[in-house]
């Protein structure tokens, strides 16, 4: 990168796609008007050079967009509609500017599907590894923000869509890198790993019902994710192997590591959530009704918060062995 001023100045977007933005990139801070009928609903997550991508892993453009996605799906997991977002990048000499153009063209690419806006960030240079923090902003129908602590017993505990998938994906870039030749199945997992989908809809859908529930979205693994709602809500969760088995990546691999790489990967980006039976079946058909679909994974009982895997004969204790910064092996 030359120079960080020509750099800010090419990355400002054209279009606002927010009625309510009424200062974007080029003052000291954004301003945007609120409305006292929503809450505000607020995160950021970090993706660094190394840890979280590598250049034989991901292209730019996917590294962007994986970025914003990553901060879309924890509004999703809130229940809350996307509309802002502020990046900020650190660049090390060895990512040129085209690179740069290519992820805040997979952040904008992505952020125009949900409707958000680019309102600002930080530019600083680093020595080692690029690291991209994206800052998301979205709004929820007052008191309708969807808690981990909202789980009860006799819960069915769901998750929004296949698990696995990114951790395959990740396996088989491991193996060949991102230029690496894939069968279309296989391919199917790369993308899982390389382009996570925010389940932005459903989050908005579970928000709008007014119903109890819990919900968390996957970044560190199911067993890792669910675990953190049994702890909120003080309550037991039992997983059914066979459901799991179901939504794990269909790859010629023992079935020991397809439920591992469920348990376990991470980075899938679905929703994990537990709601009342009676519920799930209305949420089941709501969510059919605009495209998508629900799959059961256990339930919730009463006891010391704890996460138990029922493969048909015996229940064995869960060990947290989602994706942890520190314990990493
Ligand atoms: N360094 C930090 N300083 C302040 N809050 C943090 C920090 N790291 C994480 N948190 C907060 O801790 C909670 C859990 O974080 P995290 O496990 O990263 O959530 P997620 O998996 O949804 O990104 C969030 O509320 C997050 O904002
Ligand atoms: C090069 C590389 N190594 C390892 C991984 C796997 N990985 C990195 S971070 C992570 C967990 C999710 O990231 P985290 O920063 O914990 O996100 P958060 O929980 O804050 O949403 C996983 C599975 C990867 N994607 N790329
Ligand atoms: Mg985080
Ligand atoms: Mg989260
Ligand atoms: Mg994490």
């Amino acid at each position: 990168m030359k120079d960080e001023f020509s750099f800010i100045k090419s990355i400002i977007p054209n279009h606002i796609q927010q009625q309510s933005l009424r200062i974007g990139i080029g003052d000291d801070a954004a301003v945007y008007e609120s409305d006292s009928s929503v809450d505000q609903v607020v995160c950021v997550d970090t993706m660094v050079e190394g840890i979280h991508f590598r250049k034989d892993t991901m292209e730019p453009v996917q590294i962007g967009r994986k970025a914003l996605a990553i901060n879309i799906s924890d509004l999703a997991a809130m229940g809350a509609t996307p509309r802002f977002y502020l990046t900020t990048i650190a660049v090390p000499p060895t990512w040129t500017e085209d690179h740069l153009r290519e992820i805040y063209r997979g952040m904008s690419e992505l952020g125009k599907q949900f409707k958000m806006d680019l309102i600002g960030g930080d530019t600083v240079s680093i020595e080692q590894s690029l690291v991209i923090t994206v800052t998301a902003i979205g709004t929820v129908a007052s008191g309708s923000a969807i808690k981990r602590t909202s789980a009860r017993k006799d819960d069915i505990v769901f998750v929004t869509g296949p698990i696995g998938g990114s951790a395959a994906g990740f396996d088989l870039l491991n193996e060949r890198t991102k230029d690496g030749h894939f069968s279309s199945n296989e391919l199917s997992y790369v993308k899982m790993h390389q382009e996570p989908m925010p389940q932005v809809e459903l989050g908005e859908l579970f928000s709008q019902s007014n119903q109890r529930m819990s919900l968390n979205d996957i970044s560190d693994g199911l067993s890792s994710e669910i675990f953190e709602i049994a702890v909120a809500s003080n309550v037991q969760v039992i997983l059914n192997k066979a459901h799991i088995v179901k939504l794990s990546p269909q790859l010629d691999v023992s079935l020991e590591k397809r439920v591992k790489w469920s348990l376990n990967g991470g980075e899938d980006f679905q929703l994990v959530g537990t709601t009342s039976a009676e519920q799930y079946e209305v949420l089941q058909k709501q969510a059919k009704a605009i495209g998508f679909s629900l799959f059961p994974v256990g339930v919730v009982r009463e006891g010391k918060p704890a996460v138990f895997l029922d493969d048909g004969d015996k229940e064995l204790p869960l060990e947290m062995g989602g994706y942890n910064h520190f314990k990493r092996g």
